[in-house]
Formats: C-alpha cells, structure tokens, sequence
C-alpha cells in the first residue's frame, strides 16, 4: 500500500483550484503515455468545487475530454432529476461545459431507472459497468487514474460510513449503501477493493470540522471505526487539505506512514 502523502493548502480555494491544476496535469500525463485517461468523481461540496474551479480553468482545454472515461465513487439514490444527484451536480458544474465522450460518462443508476427502486440490483449493476471497462490486467475494476473523494466530519469517504457493512466488505465491489447518516439515506458505493484498484487516490477536504478525521485517519485509526483511513491507492495516496482540516495534524506534512 502507498504511503499517505499530505500537502496543505491555505484555504479551500486555494485548496481546489490547485486540486483542479493537478487534474489537468495527471489526466493529460495519462492521456499522453497511454491515450486515454479515467478519473473517479465523488460528490459533496468540495468536490464539486473541484469541478467548477477546472470549469473556470483555461488549462482545461489541455485535456482531451472525448478520451476520458467519467465514473463515481457513490451516488444518492434519488429520482434521475434531482438536484442531489452527484452526477447532475458534476455535470452542471463541469462535464455539461466539456466535449465528453456521453459513451465513457458512466453515472450510477438512479431510483427512478431501469431498476426502479432496487438500490442493490443498481449497485450490481455498476459493478458490471466496472468489470466490462477494466483492462485486461485490471481484474474486475479498471485501473483508476484518479479517484477523487471528498471526507465525512466521522471519518466517511464516498458512501462508506464508520462502522457500517460497507466498511467491511471484501467481495462485492459497488453496494448499495441504506440508512445513511448523512441524508440521503440511500446510496451506492465503491467498496475498499475497487476504490483500491485506483491508480492514485486524493482525499480533499477543507475546513475545521474534518480537522479531527484527517488527524484519526492519518494517525493509523481502522478503517472499520473511520473510512478514510482505508482509502489507498496502488502507487500514490495523496491528502490535499486546507490549514483548517490540517489544524489536528500538529504540522506533520509531506510523507506520512502510520
Ligand atoms: O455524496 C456524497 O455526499 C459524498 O460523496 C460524500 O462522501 C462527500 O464527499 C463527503 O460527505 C464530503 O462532503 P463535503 O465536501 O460536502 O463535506
């Protein structure tokens, strides 16, 4: 596993323009050695920032958009139109101003679809999205990129919250995800093994109330007790945060190995 790698940023601006910098640079490298790039996007606010702040950045247009492949880490299991859907929310902030491919944007299904209200037929249903992209040396989910994921003030990353069957399981790769303690209450999820199938995993989050989180999950906490803590990827596990989200670290930055 990689070690968790940690830079700080002064505020949650400066926070997500840089994050979406990064983007640009990761998803162009990739597109360069290999032609295609993937990325994972995941909901909540800053997250979406993400996506605006690439929306607003001229260096966008160094992505090939048409050869990248769109997925989600977790998505509320709300009616297509919805505005808490995260993949209306990334589009509206980013895929709806870009020349994807429609073909390689793969949202997770939603409640009103065509597995009505089954979030667990969703959910396995994305896991076979996830299988029918992997490469041939991927197994059954594709070597990510990028997985973006944003962080829960109790530890939660994507739809996996502290101490729930989701944080737990080692077999399905995408479940569905009821009684969420963060509204709304039913979702879907990558599990740990396809969210570590990604090449590279970014944890961004800004702002005092995740501040005791990052500090838990970086300090070695179980990923059963605090999710965030069992979120890597294969070579590069990067924690970008503001000062705030920071503040529990006591200045412990750059590489960290608990
Ligand atoms: O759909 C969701 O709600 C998420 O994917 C969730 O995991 C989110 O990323 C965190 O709760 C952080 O959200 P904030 O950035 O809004 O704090």
């Amino acid at each position: 596993m990689s070690a968790n790698d940690v830079v700080v940023h002064d505020d949650e601006d400066i926070l997500t323009a840089a994050c979406a910098a990064r983007l640009v640079t990761r998803l162009t490298d990739a597109q360069a050695a290999r032609g295609s790039a993937s990325v994972v996007l995941t909901g909540g606010g800053t997250g979406i920032a993400i996506l605006e702040q690439l929306r607003q950045s001229p260096a966008k247009d160094a992505i090939d958009w048409s050869r990248l492949d769109v997925y989600w880490g977790d998505e509320r299991f709300v009616p297509a139109g919805d505005d808490e859907r995260n993949d209306k929310q990334a589009r509206e902030a980013l895929l709806d101003h870009v020349g994807v491919d429609p073909a390689r944007v793969h949202p997770m299904a939603p409640s009103d679809g065509e597995f009505g209200d089954d979030p667990d037929a969703a959910a396995a249903a994305y896991a076979g999205i996830l299988a029918a992209n992997a490469g041939p040396e991927d197994g059954d989910v594709p070597a990510f990129d990028v997985l973006l994921l944003g962080l829960g003030g109790e530890g939660h990353v994507a739809s996996i919250f502290p101490d729930s069957q989701a944080a737990s399981e080692d077999r399905r790769r995408v479940v569905a995800v009821r009684d969420s303690p963060k509204p709304p209450p039913t979702r879907i999820s990558l599990t740990f093994p396809a969210i570590r199938a990604a090449a590279e995993v970014w944890l961004v989050t800004a702002g005092e109330a995740k501040a005791d989180a990052v500090a838990l999950a970086l300090g070695g906490a179980s990923e059963l007790r605090l999710p965030a803590a069992g979120a890597r990827g294969r070579s590069r596990t990067l924690w970008l945060l503001d000062r705030a989200a920071a503040s529990k670290l006591g200045g412990l930055t750059g590489s960290v190995r608990p």
